[in-house]
C-alpha cells in the first residue's frame, strides 16, 4: 500500500468497491500515541492486501481512535461502501479512543507478522509427501498434479492411479481454487501402463479383469466429481485414457507438440474415461468414431478444432504461457468459480456415471479377450526384440 490507503471490496459478492481514505486528525495523544503512528507506518508496509474484513476493522478503528464514536447519519442501503464503513465504526459503540488505539496497534501488528510467515512459506511450493508416482505442489492457489514417471512416457500404474485418486481427494479439500493435471518430462502421458495385465494376481486373470475395472470406475469417479475447475496442461503427446479423461476437464491447454490417441481397437479394448459419451457430444459422431473406433491419432491443431482442446501454445511459450494465464484464473473468487462448475456440470453427473459403470464393464469383458491379451503380449514382443 502507498499511502494509508483501504481498498474495500464486498466480501460475499466480490464487487470491487472503491478507495477509502483515512485521515490522521487532532492533537497528539498521551497513550500509544507513538505505537499508533508506527502501526499507521507498518500498515503502508504491507505487501498483500488483508481482505475486506480486516480493512473495515482498521478503518473502524482508526475513526474511533481519531474522532471518537460514530456520530454521522447512517448512509442510504444502496450505497455500499459507505454503509459498510458506518456499520464498523458505529459497531464500536463507545470504545475510548485509548483502546481503539490500542487494538489498531494490535491489528497491524498481528498483519503484519501473520503476512511475513507466510512469506517465508510461500517461497517455496507447498509440496506434498506420500506421492511416489506423483508430484503435488499447491502454491498460487493451483493445486498441480504432476504425472512421474518421465522414464515411462508417465504411463499409469495401479499405484499411480490410486494416487491420483488420493490427489484429487486432497486437491477437492484444500484452499487451492483450481486444479492442474500436467505430465513431467516429454509426454503428457502414454496411458494405461501395459505392465498391469501382466502382474497376475493369485486369484487368476478374471480377479485382474474384476479388480482392474474397480478400480478403474473409482477413478474416473474422481473426476466426475471434482468440485473445483479442473485443468489438463498436455506439455506432449496424450495416449489411452489420458485422452478420454479429456472430455471430463474443464479447461485443456496443449502445447503444438502434443498428440491424441486412443488406439483401443488396436488394443482389443473399448473407450473408457466417459469418452464414449463425451466425445460424441464435444465433436460429433463421426469424428468421435475416427479416433475411438478407428484410433485415429490427432495432432494439437485437429484437437483444438474439434473442440477437445481449449487453446494450443507454440511449444516454445507454452509454460510461460499457460502458468500465467492460471495464475490470473486461480485469483478470481473460489465459491463463484466452484458453484459455476456444479451448474455447467451438475445436470450431466447422473449420466455420466451411468455411462462410466457400463464402460467399465465391457472393459472389464474386454480383458479377458484374446484380443486384448494378443495386443499386450505383442507390445510387449515387440519391446523385446528391440
Ligand atoms: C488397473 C486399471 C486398468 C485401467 C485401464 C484403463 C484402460 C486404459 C486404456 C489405455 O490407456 S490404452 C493405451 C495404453 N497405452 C499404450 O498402448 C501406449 C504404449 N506405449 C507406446 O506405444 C510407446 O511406448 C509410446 C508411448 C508411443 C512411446 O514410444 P517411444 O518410442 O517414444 O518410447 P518407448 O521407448 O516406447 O517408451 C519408453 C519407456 O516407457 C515404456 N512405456 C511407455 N508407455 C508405456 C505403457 N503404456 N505401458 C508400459 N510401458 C510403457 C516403454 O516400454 C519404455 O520402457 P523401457 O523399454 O525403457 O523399459
Amino acid at each position: 500500500m502507498e499511502s494509508v490507503e483501504l481498498w474495500i471490496y464486498r466480501t460475499v459478492h466480490a464487487v470491487c468497491l472503491p478507495v477509502i481514505h483515512l485521515h490522521t486528525t487532532g492533537a497528539a495523544m498521551r497513550v500509544s500515541q507513538e505505537d499508533f503512528e508506527k502501526a499507521k507506518d507498518q500498515l503502508k508496509l504491507l505487501k498483500e492486501d488483508p481482505g475486506n474484513e480486516e480493512k473495515l476493522k482498521l478503518y473502524a478503528l482508526f475513526k474511533q481512535a481519531t474522532e471518537g464514536p460514530c456520530s454521522s447519519p447512517k448512509p442510504g442501503m444502496l450505497d455500499f461502501v459507505k454503509k459498510a464503513k458506518w456499520d464498523a465504526w458505529s459497531s464500536l459503540g463507545s470504545l475510548s479512543k485509548d483502546s481503539a488505539r490500542q487494538k489498531y496497534v494490535d491489528l497491524v501488528s498481528s498483519l503484519v507478522s501473520s503476512e511475513s510467515s507466510s512469506q517465508v512459506k510461500d517461497t517455496t511450493p507447498d509440496s506434498k509427501h506420500g506421492y511416489e508416482t506423483l508430484q503435488v505442489t499447491t502454491t498460487d492457489h493451483i493445486t498441480k498434479i504432476m504425472l512421474n514417471r518421465p522414464e515411462k512416457k508417465n504411463a499409469i500404474t495401479t499405484q499411480m492411479y490410486k494416487e491420483i485418486i488420493q490427489a484429487l481427494e486432497e486437491a477437492a479439500k484444500d484452499d487451492s481454487v483450481i486444479t492442474v493435471i500436467t505430465g513431467n518430462g516429454d509426454y503428457y502421458c502414454s496411458g494405461n501402463d501395459l505392465n498391469n495385465f501382466t502382474n497376475i494376481p493369485s486369484g487368476g486373470i478374471e480377479k485382474m479383469a474384476k479388480d482392474g475395472a474397480v478400480l478403474l470406475e473409482n477413478f474416473v469417479k474422481h473426476f466426475i466429481d471434482f468440485p473445483k475447475p479442473l485443468i489438463a496442461v498436455v506439455n506432449g503427446p496424450a495416449v489411452g485414457i489420458s485422452v478420454t479423461l479429456l472430455g471430463l476437464f474443464d479447461i485443456v491447454y496443449a502445447t503444438d507438440r502434443a498428440t491424441f490417441h486412443t488406439p483401443f481397437s488396436e488394443l482389443g479394448q473399448s473407450p473408457e474415461g466417459c469418452s464414449s459419451y463425451m466425445f460424441p457430444k464435444i465433436m460429433g459422431l463421426s469424428k468421435a468414431n475416427e479416433m475411438l473406433l478407428f484410433n485415429k491419432k490427432l495432432t494439437a491443431g485437429e484437437a483444438y478444432a474439434q473442440g477437445l482442446v481449449t487453446e494450443v501454445f507454440p511449444d516454445r511459450t507454452f509454460e510461460k504461457e499457460v502458468w500465467i494465464r492460471l495464475k490470473a484464473y486461480a485469483n478470481l473468487p473460489k465459491n463463484s468459480l466452484a458453484l459455476s462448475k456444479q451448474l455447467i456440470r451438475g445436470v450431466e453427473k447422473e449420466k455420466l456415471h451411468a455411462v462410466n459403470c457400463q464402460e467399465c464393464e465391457r472393459l472389464r469383458e474386454r480383458w479377458l479377450s484374446d484380443e486384448c491379451l494378443n495386443a499386450v503380449m505383442s507390445f510387449f514382443g515387440k519391446k523385446s526384440k528391440l
